[in-house]
């Protein structure tokens, strides 16, 4: 099966988790758009679900289709969140943001009783970090809050680049209106000390690591499906 053939699989299978009347957390990137489809068809054949988008790339997508969507002021609590990855460890944290909406992410995956990660076998680690870690960051004082993470890394044993994001014609703009700093600091010893340390630097605005937010994740490889639940 081809890498695209593998998404839809683990999109058809998260599905079925999505009951009738839901309020539904509504993912962004790649594998969040094959199941954006799947929904789209259901929803054409009379299933109803309220949308709450992570993205303006994912509203436009839901509305292109049918899909009937709300803001989180509007509907502040979600029943479930379907979303995908760019790693997932064995207790189930992530590392998401690698289509630069992670912060809408984690705001709308925090609002869900549930999320659901859809992906493929190669998001699956032993070990966060592999995958450049996104860190989303006010423009202002963009030197300073640099300064700030390598130094919060060091003091967690961790070092490597800090590339801002591009569009291709000048830095990528996430749809807040902030920039990314993609950190490649290599395997992360201690996710959530890292968490709980980019969260207090006042230029962050938040990160792509994703603690005890996942409650399932669903895993498409050629062998087939399997559905993975954290481990602690
Ligand atoms: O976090 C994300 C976007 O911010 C995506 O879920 C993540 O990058 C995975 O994308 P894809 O399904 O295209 O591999």
């Amino acid at each position: 099966m081809d890498a695209r053939q593998l998404k839809i699989k683990a999109a058809e299978t998260a599905l079925g988790y999505v009951e009738d009347g839901m309020r539904l957390g509504i993912g962004t990137g790649s594998t969040a758009r094959e199941f954006i489809a799947l929904l789209g068809e259901k929803v054409a054949n009379g299933f109803n679900v309220i949308g709450v988008p992570t993205s303006e790339a994912t509203a436009r997508q839901c509305l292109e289709l049918g899909i009937e969507l709300k803001s989180l002021d509007e509907s502040p609590e979600l029943d479930l969140t379907i979303d995908g990855a760019d790693e997932i460890d064995p207790a189930l944290n992530l590392i998401k943001g690698g289509g630069g909406a992670l912060l809408r992410e984690k705001i709308v995956a925090s609002a869900s009783k549930a999320m659901i990660v859809i992906a493929d076998e190669t998001k699956v680690v032993d070990q966060l970090g592999a995958f450049p870690l996104p860190i989303e960051v006010m423009p202002f004082g963009l030197g300073a809050t640099r300064l700030a993470i390598e130094k919060a890394a060091s003091r967690l044993n961790m070092s490597g680049s800090l590339d801002l994001r591009s569009s291709g014609d000048g830095p990528f703009m996430t749809d807040g209106g902030h920039y990314i700093l993609d950190a490649s600091f290599g395997r992360i010893p201690d996710a959530e000390a890292l968490s709980v340390a980019l969260n207090i630097i006042p230029g962050v605005v938040e990160h792509g690591l994703f603690i005890d937010i996942a409650t399932l994740a669903v895993v498409a490889s050629d062998g087939g499906v399997r559905t993975l639940k954290a481990t602690e």
